[in-house]
């Protein structure tokens, strides 16, 4: 394969290399743009933004690179009366901000911050606080999640609840067989999965389905020869990965159908040295950050998903990601064990 392997050398145009230094300065610059308006049009995905931004300095090898107080203190002043955390101070919680906040305790070894500062009902406050608030939203019937009690229920929360619960070793709060048979039922004659029971397969419900099952230690239950091909002919000719067929391709896709084909055991199935040089030709390699597509805006989101792709294709130089769990393999290991 002749994408990363090769040594990358100064007679290659710029965006053939990953510009690190840029992409450190783009994320730490984030928090300060208060000045901005889009600064305050993202406020409902500050916590996520968080997630993101911190987890891309860590594959960048920069954990040091946002003040880790900062960063609980920030964490902290998101949590709600019910144990969930909300996507900035004084929003409602929400599941998905709840999985944000859980990864980057974890991802900077401050989960017991929450048994000492966290807040929760009287029975017992902490990590269990959170533990009960995402319990609560299991469907009983079903095995599925809402995301929050307005009650939206969607593969997403299912995945986001056995993320956070497992990460919180509180995975035996919910019926983790009943979310199984909630997933199995979404399975499409395509190999892949939907949003619910006969919707049409998403490479990023496809990345919530195929992950929530590996939590829950069946991966066993995937149709892997057809679900590999449908994930495989997501790559374009441009190299790039899209989410469903005849769409275009998209860095973050890069992230969902790769981490997919890794669960699987077939991220061969695609050619990762294309893949490579389609996340490296969307960065700015002058003000950092990674677009969607060459040529667009950049954003953290993209930044994130472009960096963490990149490591699950060997890019030299990036720390090791979990597929499963798109965070630092130190990181899992050091919280659910080596074995996990
Ligand atoms: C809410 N959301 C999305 O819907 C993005 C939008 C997008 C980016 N590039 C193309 N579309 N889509 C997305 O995350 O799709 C992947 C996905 C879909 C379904 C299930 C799981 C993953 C993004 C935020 C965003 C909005 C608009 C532009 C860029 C980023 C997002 O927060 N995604 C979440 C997962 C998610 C996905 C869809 C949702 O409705 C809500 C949350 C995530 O990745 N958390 O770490
Ligand atoms: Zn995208």
């Amino acid at each position: 394969v002749s994408g990363p392997g090769r040594a990358a050398s100064s007679a290659l145009p710029d965006e053939i290399q990953l510009a690190i230094e840029p992409h450190v300065k783009y994320i730490q610059s984030l928090d300060s743009r208060r000045n901005e308006l889009e600064y305050w049009l993202t406020e409902h995905l500050r916590l996520s933004g968080l997630y993101w931004g911190l987890t891309a300095l860590h594959l960048l090898g920069r954990p040091d690179a946002l003040s880790r107080d900062e960063t609980i203190e920030f964490i902290l002043s998101c949590q709600n009366e019910n144990g969930g955390f909300g996507a900035a101070p004084g929003h409602d919680a929400h599941l998905l901000s709840t999985l944000s906040a859980v990864q980057v305790l974890a991802t900077v070894d401050a989960l017991d911050e929450l048994d000492e500062r966290g807040k929760g009902d009287k029975e017992g406050g902490g990590k269990l606080a959170v533990g009960k608030y995402i319990a609560n939203l299991q469907n009983r019937e079903t095995g599925t999640f809402a995301g929050d009690e307005w009650g939206e229920e969607d593969t997403r929360f299912l995945y986001a609840s056995l993320n956070a619960l497992s990460l919180l070793l509180l995975l035996h709060l919910v019926n983790v067989n009943k979310a199984v048979d909630y997933v199995v039922s979404c399975a499409n004659f395509d190999g892949g999965y939907g949003v619910s029971p006969g919707a049409e397969s998403h490479s990023g419900q496809i990345f919530a389905c195929l992950a929530a099952l590996n939590i829950a230690g069946r991966i066993d239950l995937v149709n892997v020869d057809k679900l590999g091909r449908w994930l495989s002919e997501r790559q374009v000719d441009g190299g790039g990965l899209n989410g469903r067929p005849e769409k275009l391709e998209d860095v973050c896709y890069s992230w969902w159908v790769a981490s997919s084909l890794t669960m699987i055991g077939k991220l061969h199935w695609i050619d990762g040295g294309k893949l490579t040089e389609f996340i490296l030709k969307c960065q700015d390699t002058k003000q950092g950050g990674i677009a969607d597509r060459p040529g667009d805006m950049v954003d953290v989101f993209h930044t994130h998903f472009g960096i963490a792709g990149l490591s699950l294709l060997g890019y030299p130089g990036l720390e090791e990601v979990d597929a499963v769990y798109c965070m630092p393999k130190k990181v899992i290991e050091r919280v659910l064990g080596p074995n996990k």
